[in-house]
C-alpha cells in the first residue's frame, strides 16, 4: 500500500535514476489497455475518456495499444489547457498517427452515446476537491450508462488517499492502479488490479530529490512555522557549532539558537551575524547548565543539536546525559553527545547520527560497509529506540523497521565539518517532519550540496562551503510535473 504522496516520492526518484515519468506513463498505458482487452471483443466500441492531466494521459497511450478496436478518444477541455508536457506529447501523437479524437468543453454537448467499454481517466492522484464541470456531469454519464467502466489509478473523484470522494465520483467495475494499492481502495467493491509500472525499487530504496518534495509542499507558512534551532555544543571546539546552526538556517528553520560556554562566545558569534549566541558560565558545558538549557529548549519547543564541539570533559559527558534524560522535545544527537545514548533513559525524539566509529560505541557493527550491514544497524536502532542515522560513504538510515540507503555526497565529504552541517539540516528537517522522515532527507541535502558545488571546488571542498548550497538543495528542484 502506498499514498499518493510517497507515490509522488517514489515516481520523482525513479525519474532521478533514469526512469522518467514518460516512460512509466507508456507502462501504466500498456496496463490501462491489457486491462480494457481482458474486458472487450472484437469489434467492442470503446470509449476513453482524457482529462487533462496525467491520467487523461495514460489513456491516450492506451489508446495507441488499442487501435483494433471502434476507438473513441475524448479529451475534456481544449488541448491548449492539457496541463502537463508529457500529457501534451502524447496527445500530439495521436493527432499525428491520425488517431481520431474529440475534445469536449461543456458537458452539455456531450454524448456518451453506447459504448462496451469506458476508460474512465479524467483525474487521478492529481484531483482537488470535489468533481468540477464538465467532468461532474461525465462522471454521472458513465455510471448511468450499461458499459464496463474501468478507471485508470483512482476512479475520477474519489480521493486515493481515504477513499472519499467530495462529490460526483465515477462508479468503477475495475481499476487498474499503478505501482502499489492505495490506502482508500481497502473498501471497495470495484477489482483494483495493481500494475507494475517498472518504477525500480532503488527509487524505494535510496533516497532522491522526490523526499524533498514535501518540503515546497507547504506553502504559506507564517515565521514560526519552519520552527527554530537550539545547537547546544562548543567549548573546545567553536566551529562545529557554529556549522550546525548556520546549516539549520540554510535549511530553513526561521531563527538559530546556539549555547555555547563564555569562553567561546566572541569567536562563534564572529562566524555569523545570523546566529543568536546564548552564553553560559565557564569554558565547558556542565550540569550545572542543564536545567536552564531544558527550560529554554522546551519554552520555544525548539529543535535541539547536542554535541558538535561539545569535547569529552567528564562534567560535559555528565551534562550531556543529564539533558537527554530531563528534555522531552526532539533532539538530534551528535558526535561527543552520542556516548551517553546507552546509558541514558530518555522521553526525548531523537535522531543520532553517527559516523562508523561512533556507531561502533553504541553497539553497533564495526564495519566499513554500512549499507551491507544495515540489518544489524536497523536492529541497534530498534533496541535503542531511536532513529539511527548511520554515515559513510552511502549512509543508512532506520527507525528499526524501515531502512533506507542515501548515495548522495562526493569524496570531497570526508573533509572535518560536514557532519555538523548535516547535524543542523536534520534538526530543521526535524522541525517539520516525522524523525525517520527527517533522517532521509537531511544526508540527501547535504549530499546533493555538495554534488552541486563539485565542480567547482573538487575534493577542495569545506564544509562551510556547504552552507550556500544548501537552499538550492532544498528548494532547487523544479521538475514537478
Ligand atoms: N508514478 C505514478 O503514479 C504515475 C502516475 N501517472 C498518472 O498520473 C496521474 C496523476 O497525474 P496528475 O497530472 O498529477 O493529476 P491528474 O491527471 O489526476 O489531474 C490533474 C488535472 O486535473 C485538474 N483538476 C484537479 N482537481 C479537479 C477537480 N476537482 N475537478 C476538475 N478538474 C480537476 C487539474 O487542474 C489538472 O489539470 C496518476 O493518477 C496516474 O494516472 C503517470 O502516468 C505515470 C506515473
Ligand atoms: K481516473
Amino acid at each position: 500500500m502506498i499514498t499518493t504522496d510517497r507515490m509522488a516520492m517514489v515516481d520523482r526518484n525513479a525519474a532521478a535514476l533514469g526512469v522518467p515519468r514518460k516512460q512509466l506513463m507508456e507502462s501504466s498505458g500498456n496496463a490501462v489497455a491489457r486491462a480494457v482487452r481482458e474486458r472487450a471483443e472484437e469489434g467492442d466500441r470503446v470509449t476513453l475518456v482524457c482529462g487533462r492531466g496525467n491520467n487523461g494521459g495514460d489513456a491516450m497511450v492506451a489508446a495507441r495499444f488499442l487501435e483494433g478496436f471502434d476507438l473513441r478518444v475524448v479529451l475534456l477541455g481544449r488541448p491548449e489547457t492539457i496541463s502537463t508536457q508529457i500529457t501534451r506529447e502524447n496527445w500530439a501523437a495521436l493527432g499525428a498517427a491520425e488517431v481520431p479524437t474529440e475534445t469536449v468543453t461543456d458537458s452539455r454537448s456531450f454524448d456518451l452515446d453506447d459504448p462496451d467499454v469506458v476508460v474512465d481517466a479524467m483525474l487521478g492522484t492529481g484531483v482537488t476537491g470535489a468533481l468540477r464541470e464538465p467532468e461532474a456531469t461525465v462522471a454521472e454519464a458513465l455510471n448511468a450508462a450499461d458499459a464496463t467502466v474501468v478507471a485508470v489509478d483512482v476512479p475520477s473523484g474519489v480521493d486515493a488517499d481515504t477513499g472519499a470522494a467530495e462529490g460526483a465520483a465515477v462508479d468503477a467495475d475495475a481499476v487498474v492502479t499503478f505501482h502499489d494499492t492505495k490506502p482508500g481502495f481497502d473498501d471497495f467493491d470495484a477489482e483494483v488490479v495493481v500494475e507494475d509500472i517498472g518504477i525500480p525499487d532503488a527509487a524505494e530504496t535510496f533516497t532522491g530529490p522526490g523526499d524533498l518534495l514535501s518540503i515546497r509542499r507547504s506553502p504559506g507558512a507564517t515565521k514560526g512555522d519552519a520552527g527554530r534551532a537550539f545547537v547546544i555544543g562548543g567549548g573546545p571546539y567553536t566551529g562545529a557549532p557554529a556549522l550546525a546552526s548556520q546549516a539549520a538556517l540554510r535549511a530553513g528553520v526561521d531563527l538559530s539558537f546556539v549555547a555555547v560556554p563564555e569562553s567561546v562566545k566572541t569567536p562563534i558569534q564572529s562566524y555569523a551575524e545570523d546566529l543568536i549566541v546564548q552564553p553560559y558560565e565557564g569554558d565547558h558545558l556542565a550540569p550545572d547548565h542543564v536545567d536552564d538549557l531544558v527550560d529554554t529548549a522546551e519554552s520555544h519547543d525548539d529543535v535541539v543539536v547536542i554535541g558538535p564541539g561539545l569535547g569529552s570533559h567528564d562534567e560535559t559527558v555528565e551534562a550531556a546525559e543529564r539533558f537527554l534524560s530531563e528534555f522531552e522535545g526532539r533532539a538530534v544527537v551528535d558526535a561527543d553527545a552520542l556516548p551517553v545514548i546507552p546509558e541514558v533513559d530518555t522521553d526525548a525524539t531523537l535522531v543520532l547520527t553517527p559516523n562508523r566509529k561512533e556507531l561502533v560505541e553504541l553497539g553497533g557493527p564495526d564495519v566499513d560497509d554500512l549499507r551491507a550491514n544495515q540489518a544489524a544497524i536497523a536492529d541497534l536502532s530498534a533496541e535503542l529506540g531511536h532513529v539511527v542515522l548511520a554515515k559513510a560513504k552511502d549512509d543508512v538510515i532506520t527507525d528499526g523497521e524501515r531502512t533506507r540507503v542515501c548515495r548522495a555526497g562526493t569524496p570531497g565529504m570526508t573533509v572535518g565539518g560536514t557532519g555538523d552541517t548535516l547535524a543542523g539540516i536534520t534538526a530543521a528537517m526535524l522541525a517539520t517532519h516525522d524523525p525517520f522522515e527527517a533522517a532521509c532527507m537531511a544526508p540527501q541535502i547535504n549530499g546533493s550540496a555538495a554534488e552541486a558545488i563539485a565542480g567547482e571546488v573538487g575534493d577542495g571542498l569545506l564544509a562551510s562551503d556547504l552552507l550556500d548550497a544548501i537552499p538550492r538543495a532544498v528548494w532547487g528542484d523544479e521538475s514537478d510535473e
